[in-house]
């Protein structure tokens, strides 16, 4: 291992049975651009090369921390600690504060103690992201509200377990974000394996066969809302077999869009990092974070992705924009149509209630959202043609017409005059010196105002096209998600 600091958490991982091979990998300083700190291939490695392989046991969850016994598993559940993040992060500052009696002293001390993610930056720097939904989905207050209401109270009700002079240094609010900021950046969701129950309280996860190994959904942040993470999950949620679970040496591995060529596996009693494809010697050992647009590796991250993208210039490719649902309601409001206004909740209310979502995605091929085109069709319906549809329980067909684009449009550009700055002012701003914050700030808001102006582009050619020749009404977002009952979105909220 060339990082020192390093050397003894990596003596402690295979001093408790965890297996690196030290052959094929090694850790190293990248360019930050790069990821700073991450794995390197130390030889040539074939697809399928066991990397590391990390025992259950030494998963850092609230299965295997002895907290949860300790304080009494209904009292766990009475307290709420089931839910959302905030048992593991109890159970997190406890570890911490057993020091080096705690089995995870090594690996805790490797983990980062503070953050570039917005959740640490000041007002100047928040606003910076106006016009983007970065800062609305921070959940601070949220955060802030399971602390004082759920953690601190658990903390102050057992001396025994956590005395009151240890409580400033690890159990405070400044703790309590640390520890939630590493479970959304380092995190992975571990599927359980069948006949594995109950809270193992340090003992090795029960043997069972062993069958093919299976993919870890990893890491659990890139495919959860975590945002309603201290939220009550939902039944579904509450139902799934996973345990989020900080992974020692996984969460070493950095991620870049597309750039996957390792990734975790579970078995019985193990984890696996396996290399997906053929790794050359030198090469950087990438895991995925979910090729996540710009303004979400920033909010949990704190890091944005650059790369040449296919039509010149560089950005994440994975970028997108988001719409607010109401923006469309605003444009409409312009563009008087037959529908009365007093009725225009009832229709919002049953595209909700049919899987619709509040917030509109446009992705990289520029195209008019789906959901967007049916929402704006089923405004534009009469009072009686919304019945006869809503009768028939099943929504409009997304064909484009000129006042469809015209709202479409009009839409697109109260969503771009939301963000104070245009592209040319900040694509200016980014050839000077920038501070961290603000850099990756303007590249956020720059790259979805690029998707924004391409969209509007492509919109604005079709209205043209239909201006000229009125009947070519085109089926528009054939790709995107449908808003209808057989296809219904992962989750849908009202705002
Ligand atoms: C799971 S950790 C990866 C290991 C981390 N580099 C370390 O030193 O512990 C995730 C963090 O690594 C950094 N990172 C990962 N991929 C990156 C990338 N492509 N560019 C910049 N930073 C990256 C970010 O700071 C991120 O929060």
């Amino acid at each position: 291992m060339s990082d020192p600091d390093l050397n003894s958490f990596i003596a402690w991982f295979q001093r408790n049975h965890g297996y690196i091979d030290t052959n094929a990998m090694g850790f190293k300083g990248f360019v930050p651009s790069e990821g700073g700190r991450g794995a390197v291939a130390l030889k040539d490695l074939p697809e399928g090369h066991v990397l590391f392989t990390i025992p259950r046991s030494l998963t850092l969850s609230t299965r295997n921390s002895s907290l949860p016994k300790r304080l009494g598993m209904q009292f766990w559940k009475e307290k709420g600690l089931d839910k959302g993040w905030t048992g593991l992060i109890l159970c997190m500052m406890w570890e911490t504060a057993q020091g080096v009696s705690s089995k995870w002293a090594e690996y805790l001390e490797t983990l980062p103690k503070s953050f570039d993610t917005p959740m640490f930056w000041d007002k100047n720097n928040l606003g910076e992201l106006a016009g983007t939904y970065v800062v609305d989905k921070l959940g601070k207050d949220d955060a802030e509200r399971t602390y004082n209401e759920v953690l601190l109270p658990v903390v102050r009700s057992r001396p025994d377990l956590f005395p009151t002079d240890l409580i400033a240094d690890y159990y405070s609010m400044e703790q309590y974000h640390i520890m939630g900021s590493r479970i959304l950046s380092r995190s992975f969701d571990v599927e359980r394996w069948e006949g594995d129950e109950g809270n193992s309280d340090n003992d090795e996860a029960a043997e069972t066969s062993v069958g093919s190994a299976m993919d870890v959904d990893q890491p659990a942040h890139s495919l959860t809302d975590d945002s309603a993470r201290n939220e009550e999950p939902s039944d579904e949620e509450e139902e799934d077999d996973i345990d989020v679970s900080m992974v020692p040496v996984a969460d070493l591995l950095n991620a870049r869009y597309r750039t996957e060529n390792a990734k975790l596996f579970y078995e019985s009693t193990e984890l696996k990092m396996l290399t997906t494809k053929p790794v050359s010697m030198g090469e950087q050992i990438w895991n995925t974070y979910g090729d996540l647009p710009n303004a979400e590796l920033l909010r949990r991250y704190g890091h944005v992705d650059l790369m040449p993208l296919p039509g010149g210039g560089k950005g994440n490719p994975g970028d997108v924009a988001e719409i607010r649902a109401d923006l469309i309601v605003s444009a409409l409001s312009e563009h008087p149509g037959r529908f009365p206004e007093s009725k225009v909740q009832e229709v919002i209310d049953w595209y909700l209630d049919e899987g619709g979502d509040d917030v509109l995605v446009i992705e990289s091929d520029l195209e008019l959202p789906s959901q967007l085109l049916t929402l704006i069709r089923l405004l534009l319906l009469s009072p009686e043609e919304f019945k006869k549809t809503r009768d028939k329980g099943k929504l409009p067909k997304n064909k484009v017409d000129l006042p469809l684009l015209d709202i479409a449009i009009r839409a697109l550009q109260l969503r771009a005059e939301e963000y104070p700055t245009t592209v040319e002012e900040d694509e200016s701003l980014l050839r000077g010196d920038l501070p961290l914050n603000k850099y990756h700030a303007i590249v956020v808001r720059l790259g979805e105002k690029n998707i924004l102006r391409g969209c509007l582009q492509k919109a604005e050619e079709l209205r043209s096209a239909c201006l000229e020749e009125p009947k070519l009404g085109k089926e528009q977002g054939k790709n995107k998600r449908k808003t209808n009952a057989d296809n219904p979105p992962s989750k849908k909220s009202r705002k």
